[in-house]
């Protein structure tokens, strides 16, 4: 062990991440250099950054770059040396950022990582990142030497080296006895395992940079390699560009001024194994021994420039590859999966900043999100000024809540590299950025849903819904401004088996439809709600009904209330039309009024019965076959309502609650041979008081109590005792219980008139507002509070275009995008 050295043990989910790394992870373990490039680039954008502010961080080393060498040192051992001029650590800081897991979540991705397979893990290290220890993947002993940048506090920074091995569960920690050899900033030692000595091979390291690092990395690669050169022999000059290749190695790397001359030989063929030396030399001395010269090969040291390309966001969005895109996106949102899609993207804002951006949308939502989607605010919108990394914290109101998930990379030309809290305020530019960015997101998922877009896509439409679907709907509820074109991207199930959007639902409608029917049902199938009775007769006569059957519906339906003038209408609720009522008004009253007195026994009968649930009893229009069902009054609620408002934790107006829970009518199928049945029983009960019969009146109540139980049942209600209710049924004569469930009413009904043609605009269209609501905020939707002391204004931030012009707060309909 070193002189001075100090020896620590490893922290012990330390210890456990290093024993997943290593036994686990051969088949990943290229990660390696891309965490170590990461880490690279990290000590670099923090350095930078606090350079703007103390300019002394800087001294020691004049450039910011990263470097890269591999080398066969004459013990045998082959070593790759992964340097920066970053910010450095102090020995303190060694012990403490390799020694132990300062990350939250940690123990939980071990507890993981150590109960899945080899494929599992691989995944999980593309979420969690491992960072250093990925080194442990290809070297049995890794040395860390650092020199942290000058401050005021740390005025004479030295140079340390942490080192460890593979198999040990502690490392150590001592100063470097060859003094300050780095000036500043890490270098990463590899000694390269027996099985891993691939990565000397100065293609492969290339490749690899290629491939994970290139796009993501802000500061200049350079990778050591060496080049044959045929030097003339008559002239024996001073070689100036030579060095002998045992030299090298004592040299920390000095990266030439000159970077751009070496630029092209990145294309040029690198000898790197022996025999393509060899032939190369033979090849040489033949061209000139061709041309009559006398000439000796000479190796020539030289630094490549790896990432020589401009960062990706600032490339022709013609010249960029989708796998580029793809991953630039996993590199740097550090996400295993691809993105769903992109939209890449350069304007100027009307304050004059001129940026280019490209949004990505991930391919799921993370799960955090809708544990409480209005509480995440956006944390991955990397803001650059001129390709310098600032900040990936806009602050709360970066986006709206509902895109709080697109990840999204900025680079603006001309605003002040010392982003501060206040600065976000203040600056014109960055308030505008959060139109620019959802104006974008919205534009983006129109053009892949739209039918007629020429970039459309179907597949990837179908996956976007899929994953994205309710946050359209909260978007639609939150972002006012944007309701419309988020709303129009909504898909929803349909009694017909299939799912349609709000605009062509609407063209599908029938003659004469007024009204968009639809019904919501918290928790249950589609499949269930499509047999429910109040879908019955309207999916017999062949119109469609959205079924809704998350939170999230109800509350958007009751916020947006219509689309393009059609009002909604719950079909379990009063005032349900279908439009081709019969032409003539009066008749269809008549006919009203001829069964009401026909059935009026019954009606009073069950009016006494079920005065305790509903507030009238009435003849229905919406039963095919069922005998009866509970209907909310247009101030009442609906099952699904009454069921979300019971969920709430505080009913703040009990007395409105238990107002509301009593305005349900109770329906009666005048065709149900089960009503006609029940009003001949009540007919025939003698009607004075002297010669009642109690066991007959008895027997009708029972009937009486399973049916409209039944109904509560049928219609999504609870029934105020289940128990009872099962009991009564089952306690029941035999006979009826058979007649219950067998009864069936004569099922044919009128079809619906053909599609309507005329557009929706020229039609007489008026509805009524006076629907029960459900206010967000009630169902804790919304943060209190939050919403009290935030109303929705603090959205409406100021508009402009990327052509400067400013956006009027009006409407725009969505067909404008
Ligand atoms: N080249 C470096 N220069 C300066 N500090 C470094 C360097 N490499 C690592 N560190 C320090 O060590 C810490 C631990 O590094 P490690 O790679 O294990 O995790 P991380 O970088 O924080 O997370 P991850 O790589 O998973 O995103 C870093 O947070 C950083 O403070």
């Amino acid at each position: 062990s070193q002189e001075g050295a100090q020896k620590f043990d490893y922290q012990s989910d330390v210890a456990r991440l290093r024993k997943i790394v290593i036994n686990s992870l051969y088949s990943h373990r290229d990660v390696f250099l891309r965490e170590l490039i990461s880490n690279a680039n990290d000590a670099l954008e923090k350095l930078r950054l606090i350079s703007l502010t103390d300019k002394q961080v800087l001294e020691g080393a004049e450039q910011m770059n990263i470097t890269i060498k591999s080398w066969k040192e004459e013990d045998g051992s082959s070593r790759l040396y992964i340097r920066d001029t970053g910010i450095g650590m102090t020995p303190e800081e060694l012990t403490e950022n390799l020694g132990t897991l300062a990350k939250s979540g940690t123990s939980e991705f071990l507890a993981k990582a150590e109960s899945t397979d080899t494929t599992g893990t691989g995944n999980l290290i593309g979420a969690f990142g491992l960072g250093f220890y990925s080194s442990f993947l290809v070297a049995d002993q890794v040395y860390v030497t650092s020199v942290a940048a000058k401050s005021d506090k740390n005025p004479n920074p030295e140079q340390y080296v942490f080192s460890s091995s593979a198999d040990d569960s502690t490392f150590e920690v001592y100063p470097d006895p060859r003094g300050n050899t780095l000036g500043r900033g890490t270098e990463i030692t590899l000694v390269l395992k027996d099985d891993a000595l691939e990565y000397v091979d100065t293609q492969k390291v290339t490749e690899l940079v290629n491939k994970h690092s290139s796009f993501s990395t802000s500061f200049p690669i350079y990778l050591f390699t060496q080049r044959t050169e045929m030097v003339p022999i008559e002239e024996p000059q001073e070689e100036k560009t030579v060095t002998e290749t045992a030299e090298a190695e004592d040299e920390s790397p000095s990266v030439p001024e000159e970077k751009e001359e070496l630029e092209e030989s990145l294309d040029e063929e690198q000898p790197t194994v022996e025999e393509a030396f060899d032939d190369m030399m033979q090849k040489l001395e033949k061209e000139d021994e061709e041309k009559g010269i006398k000439t000796k090969p000479v190796i020539v040291d030289e630094w490549v420039h790896l990432n020589s390309q401009p960062p990706i966001w600032m490339r022709d969005p013609k010249t960029v590859t989708d796998e580029e895109y793809e991953r630039f996106y996993q590199a740097t949102f550090k996400d295993y999966e691809k993105p769903l899609s992109w939209h890449h993207f350069s304007g100027d804002s009307g304050s004059g900043v001129s940026f280019r951006a490209i949004i990505f949308i991930p391919s799921k939502l993370n799960d955090e999100y809708w544990t409480n989607p209005l509480l995440t605010s956006a944390k991955d919108v990397r803001l650059m000024v001129k390709r310098v990394f600032i900040t990936n914290d806009l602050g709360e109101d970066a986006l709206p809540k509902w895109a709080s998930w697109v990840k999204v990379v900025v680079d603006a030309e001309d605003l002040p590299l010392n982003v501060s809290r206040e600065m976000l305020q203040s600056n014109k530019f960055l308030r505008q950025l959060k139109s620019i960015i959802t104006k974008h997101i919205i534009q983006t998922l129109h053009r892949i849903s739209s039918e007629d877009d020429p970039e459309a896509d179907e597949d990837k439409w179908e996956q976007i819904s899929q994953a994205y679907n309710n946050v359209f709907k909260l978007g639609a509820i939150e972002d006012r401004k944007n309701r419309e074109k988020l709303a129009s991207l909504i898909r929803f199930h349909t009694n017909q088996g299939n799912s349609t959007t709000l605009d062509k639902y609407l063209e599908e409608r029938k003659k004469g439809q007024k009204q968009i029917f639809y019904l919501a049902d918290i928790g249950k199938t589609t499949d269930d709600l499509s047999k429910s009775i109040f879908v019955e007769k309207l999916h017999a006569r062949g119109y469609q009904v959205l079924l809704l059957n998350d939170p999230l519906d109800e509350i958007f339906v009751q916020n947006i209330k219509n689309w393009k003038k059609i009002p909604f209408q719950d079909v379990a609720k009063a005032g349900l039309k279908f439009g081709d009522e019969d032409a003539d008004p009066e008749e269809e009253k008549e006919r009203q009024q001829v069964l009401t007195e026909q059935y009026k026994p019954l009606l009073e009968w069950l009016k006494k019965e079920a005065g305790e649930i509903v507030r009238d009893v009435v003849i229905s229009n919406r039963l095919v076959t069922s005998p009866c069902a509970i209907v909310a009054d247009t101030h009442g609620y609906t099952a699904n309502v009454e069921k979300m408002i019971n969920a709430q934790q505080s009913k703040a107006n009990q007395f409105m609650h238990e107002y509301a829970k009593k305005m349900k009518l109770l329906e009666i199928n005048p065709r149900s041979p089960l009503i006609e049945g029940l009003l001949k029983r009540v007919d025939q009960l003698p009607s004075e008081e002297e010669e009642r019969d109690l066991e007959a009146e008895d027997e009708l109540r029972e009937v009486t109590a399973v049916l409209i139980d039944g109904a509560l049942v049928r219609s999504g209600f609870s029934v105020p005792d289940s128990n009872e209710f099962l009991t009564r049924a089952s306690t029941y004569p035999p006979s009826l219980s058979r007649r219950l469930e067998t009864a069936k009413a004569d099922s044919s009904v009128k079809p619906a008139p053909p599609v309507e043609t005329k557009p929706v605009e020229e039609e007489d269209l008026s509805f009524d507002d006076t629907h029960v609501r459900v206010d967000p905020e009630m169902l804790g939707l919304f943060d209190q509070a939050d919403a009290a002391a935030q109303p929705q204004v603090q959205w409406e931030v100021e508009e402009v275009d990327e052509e400067g012009n400013v956006i009027k707060p009006v409407e725009v309909s969505h067909d404008e995008l």
